[in-house]
């Protein structure tokens, strides 16, 4: 599991019973948690967060214990009025939204320049279960290097990508790390303020952490089902 940030690691480590303890990796600290799961404060935004998944990944398969699952987790912007404040938002599809070329014409996803890829899609029976437990609305999860705040780059966003509910600065590192492994991933984002003009004292940061904590109490049987059993 990868949070931006040690406040939502320990949100989602207060969903799993038992203790934790420390596991000190190279190039990556992970909290393990009683029940066997794995989770890295892998740092803010997509580079930061695909060096340290890919490294708690890479470790693993060496020491011959490969992650089944990789969970991307945190607080996010949720675009109104679809994912309010306090909600969870499940991603149907985990894409990147300011990776390319800015034109004369508009924006250019890196795809259309003959590169890459700008998006993930997480195991579609995955997302249906974890919304399902978790009462969470699932769609596209943005992931953006620069917050959004202004309505103007809301709407450009929206337009660009109709199907967007929450934005967060990891997702898409997280992914382009799991999947270079071929390992599935999934994001999973407590809404902390709107997505539009920039009001950091709004942020309601704790309640987007309570809801992330309860959100993976009841998401923990799902993934432990999840990683027990195989998936096509
Ligand atoms: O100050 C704190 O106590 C605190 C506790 C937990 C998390 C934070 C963060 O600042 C986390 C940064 C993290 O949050 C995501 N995020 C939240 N809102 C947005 C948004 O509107 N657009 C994009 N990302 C957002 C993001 O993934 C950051 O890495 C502080």
């Amino acid at each position: 599991m990868a949070t931006a940030v040690p406040a939502e690691r320990d949100a989602v480590a207060r969903a799993f019973p038992g203790g934790t303890e420390q596991v000190f990796l190279p190039g990556v600290e992970l909290v393990r948690t009683g029940g066997g799961c794995d989770l890295v404060a892998a740092g803010v935004g997509p580079a930061s967060a695909a060096a340290s998944t890919a490294a708690a990944l890479t470790a693993a398969a060496l020491g011959g214990t490969p992650y089944r699952l990789v969970v991307c987790a945190g607080i996010g912007g949720g675009f109104p009025p679809e994912a309010p404040v306090g909600s969870l938002v499940v991603s149907r599809t985990i894409t990147v939204a300011d990776l390319g070329a800015e034109t004369a014409d508009g924006f250019l996803p890196v795809t259309e320049l003959g590169f890459g890829r700008v998006a993930h899609f997480p195991p579609r029976s995955l997302v249906r279960e974890a919304a399902e437990v978790t009462g969470a609305r699932s769609g596209t999860v943005l992931t953006v290097s620069t917050v959004t705040g202004t309505a103007a780059r809301a709407a450009a966003l929206r337009a660009r990508h109709p199907d967007a509910l929450a934005e967060g600065m990891e997702g898409f590192g997280v992914a382009e790390a799991a999947v270079a492994q071929g390992v599935p991933v999934l994001e999973v984002r407590a809404v902390s303020n709107p997505v539009g003009p920039r009001d950091r004292a709004a942020w309601r940061i704790g309640d987007a952490l309570t809801a992330l904590t309860e959100g993976f109490g009841k998401l923990a049987p799902v993934l432990r089902s999840w990683t027990q059993h195989d998936h096509q």
